[in-house]
């Protein structure tokens, strides 16, 4: 479906560099630099304030960068021709006239836009929105709105998508269907950006994050490797009727050793073969032995402590 138009994936990547916004005396966006892979769904996560909005704005050449530029596919978005044959991007939750039924609405954009009548019933039918096509858009729920915004911004078959908190509000069976979504358009080459507050969010939805705070880059690489990097934050839980020994045993090899509310020790600085090598060389018997790694969430506060938003 590409009508002879470059194929998504191979100049759908976005460069954001060195790209600052002022707003008086906030720096909403601070010399921020970033890349965004085709093929892969990338999550762009920060605290509430962090300047997500404000990037994806000058992305989309809806507000003008105080310095630095962002291109898609090696052009500014302002120098795009036919812009949304290249990128489609869904900012705020989809408003519609409250009395034009789903299919009406996306065939008033398809004219508007000069695109063939028959993209509305194609896209409509790819978010799962066919059965509710003639239904108006005042009786759509939250979830069949989110899909239906969607759905605007694919009229286009555009090679890169940006969406702006799309998972806001949706149930379990929304966030299910979301990140199925995603994904599906990902595997055909196409770019997909898309924002989060929510770090749960990120690690059911993305491939590569991008966190920023305070404006800032804070980590951008694979969601693994970021949760990964931290991993010498994991701490070792272990239990035994001999605490006092051991850990006097991992003190010696530097380890530090907190207790936990269970009276289970939580040992820091050594991986768990350590502290079972530990406990065998000093005649300890262990009870449990369990490895804990900081998810996304433990990462993301770490990283942006003392950085949130509120500026
Ligand atoms: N038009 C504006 N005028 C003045 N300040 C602004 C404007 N737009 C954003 N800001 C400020 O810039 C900072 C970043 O805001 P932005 O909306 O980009 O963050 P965000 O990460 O998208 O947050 P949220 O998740 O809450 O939407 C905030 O301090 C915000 O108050």
């Amino acid at each position: 479906m590409n009508d002879g138009r470059s194929s998504p994936g191979t100049s759908g990547e976005i460069v954001v560099s060195r790209l600052t916004k002022v707003y008086g005396n906030v720096r909403a966006v601070n010399d921020l630099s970033f890349t965004v892979t085709p093929g892969r769904v990338t999550g762009f996560l920060g605290p509430n304030g962090a300047g997500k909005t404000t990037t994806l704005r000058m992305l989309l050449n809806l507000v003008t960068p105080t310095a630095g530029q962002a291109t898609i596919g090696g052009q500014r978005y302002a120098d795009l021709t036919d812009p949304l044959r290249h990128v489609g991007a869904v900012l705020e939750a989809s408003s519609a006239h409250r009395g034009r039924t789903g299919i009406n609405h996306l065939r008033v954009i398809c004219a508007a836009a000069g695109l063939p009548r028959s993209r509305a019933d194609e896209t409509l039918a790819h978010v799962g929105l066919a059965p509710a096509a003639g239904r108006k858009f005042k009786g759509y729920s939250l979830g069949m709105k989110q899909r239906l915004g969607i759905a605007a911004a694919m009229l286009g078959d555009p090679r890169v998508l940006i969406l702006d908190e799309p998972a806001n509000g949706l149930d379990p069976e929304g966030i299910r269907w979301m990140r199925g979504f995603l994904k599906s358009l990902a595997t055909e080459g196409r770019t997909v950006l898309v924002s989060s507050h929510l770090l749960s969010e990120m690690q059911l939805l993305a491939d590569d994050v991008v966190i920023i705070a305070a404006g800032r880059l804070v980590r951008q690489g694979p969601v693994d490797q970021v949760v990964g990097s931290m991993a010498r934050n994991a701490r070792v839980r272990v239990r035994t009727p001999q605490a006092d020994t051991l850990r006097a045993a991992l003190e010696n090899l530097s380890a530090t050793v907190d207790v936990d509310d269970q009276e289970a020790l939580l040992v820091g600085g050594v991986d768990a073969p350590t502290v079972g090598r530990a406990a065998l060389a000093a005649g300890v018997e262990l009870h449990e032995l369990a490895t804990e790694r900081p998810d996304l969430e433990g990462v993301f506060l770490e990283l942006t402590n003392g950085k949130a938003g509120i500026r």
